[in-house]
C-alpha cells in the first residue's frame, strides 16, 4: 500500500477505474508536492483523461482516493475554489465575447469585480487579447479560444491547475505564451499538472514527469531521472525514453515494479 503525504498537492491513492470489462486505470498512485510542474504523459488511450477527470473530481474512480491540498476530492464545493482545469475540450460559450466570458466566470468564482476587472484586462493584455476581446467567441481561431479558456483557468488563482494538451495545434507564438504562463503559475507556487504529447513542452516546463501505460505509472522522476533510467544510451531524449518505457516490453517486464 502506498504511503500518504498529507503536505502534496496531490495525493492519489491506488487508483483504479474501469469501464465495463475496460481497465483504464490499474492501480495509480500520485504524490504532487506543491509549486511542482507535473508533466504527465503517456501514449493515446493510457488513462490520462481518465486520471485527470478523477483527479479533478468530475468521474468517480472504481476504488481508491484523492486529495488535493488535502481535501477529498468528493467534497466539490470545497474542492473548487483550490482547482483549476483545462479540458481537452473547453467550455467556452460562442455567443460570448471573451470579456463576457471571463466576467460570467469571474461572477460564478465569487471573484470581487474590481478584483476579477484587473485580472481580466491583465490576463487579456499578456495574451494579446485585448483588442479581440469584445468579439464574439465564435468568430475566434483556435488559439484565442485557447488563450480564453487558459486565462479562464486561471482566474480565481487556483492552488492546482490541471491541463489537458494546453499548446496543442497552436501556433509557436501561442504555444510560448501559454508555456510561458505556465512558468508563472508555478512561480507564484501553484502546482500544475500537464497532460500532454508534446514532449518539448514537458521539456521545458516540467520538475517532475510521470508516464502512464496500460493504466499504471511506468517511470517517474524528474525529466533527467527518467531519461537515465529509460536507459537510451546516456544521451538520449525525453522522446527516446517515452519510447522505451511506453513499449509493448515494459508491459511484459513491469518496470513499475522495480
Ligand atoms: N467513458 C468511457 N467509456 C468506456 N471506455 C472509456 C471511457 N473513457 C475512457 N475509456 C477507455 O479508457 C482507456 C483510457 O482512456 P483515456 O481517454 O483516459 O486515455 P488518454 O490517455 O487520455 O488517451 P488520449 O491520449 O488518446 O486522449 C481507453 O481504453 C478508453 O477507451
Amino acid at each position: 500500500m502506498p504511503s500518504t503525504n498529507a503536505d502534496a498537492a496531490i495525493e492519489a491513492v491506488d487508483l483504479r477505474k474501469s469501464y465495463g470489462s475496460e481497465v483504464a486505470l490499474d492501480g495509480v498512485s500520485l504524490s504532487i508536492p506543491s509549486g511542482t510542474v507535473y508533466g504527465f504523459l503517456g501514449p493515446n488511450g493510457a488513462g490520462k483523461t481518465t486520471t485527470m477527470r478523477i483527479l479533478t473530481g468530475l468521474s468517480q474512480p472504481t476504488s481508491g482516493s484523492v486529495r488535493i491540498c488535502g481535501l477529498d476530492v468528493s467534497d466539490r464545493g470545497k474542492l473548487a475554489p483550490h482547482v483549476g482545469y483545462l479540458p481537452e475540450t473547453p467550455p467556452l460559450y460562442d455567443e460570448f465575447s471573451a470579456r463576457e466570458q471571463l466576467d460570467y466566470v469571474a461572477d460564478l468564482r465569487d471573484i470581487p469585480a474590481e478584483t476579477a476587472e484587473a485580472r481580466i484586462d491583465d490576463l487579456l493584455d499578456r495574451f494579446g487579447l485585448v483588442g479581440d476581446a469584445n468579439k464574439r467567441i465564435g468568430t475566434y481561431s483556435k488559439g484565442m479560444k485557447q488563450k480564453t479558456a487558459f486565462i479562464q483557468s486561471v482566474l480565481h488563482e487556483p492552488d492546482v491547475l490541471f491541463l489537458d494538451e494546453p499548446t496543442s495545434g497552436l501556433d509557436p507564438r501561442a504555444a510560448r505564451q501559454i508555456r510561458t504562463s505556465i512558468g508563472d503559475v508555478a512561480a507564484s507556487g501553484s502546482t500544475v499538472f500537464l497532460s500532454t504529447h508534446i514532449l518539448p513542452v514537458v521539456e521545458a516546463v516540467a520538475d517532475e514527469v510521470g508516464v502512464l501505460f496500460d493504466g499504471r505509472v511506468v517511470a517517474e522522476g524528474t525529466p533527467d531521472e527518467v531519461k537515465s533510467r529509460a536507459q537510451t544510451g546516456g544521451e538520449g531524449s525525453l522522446e527516446d525514453a517515452f519510447l522505451a518505457v511506453t513499449s509493448d516490453e515494459t508491459r511484459l517486464t513491469g518496470v513499475a515494479d522495480e
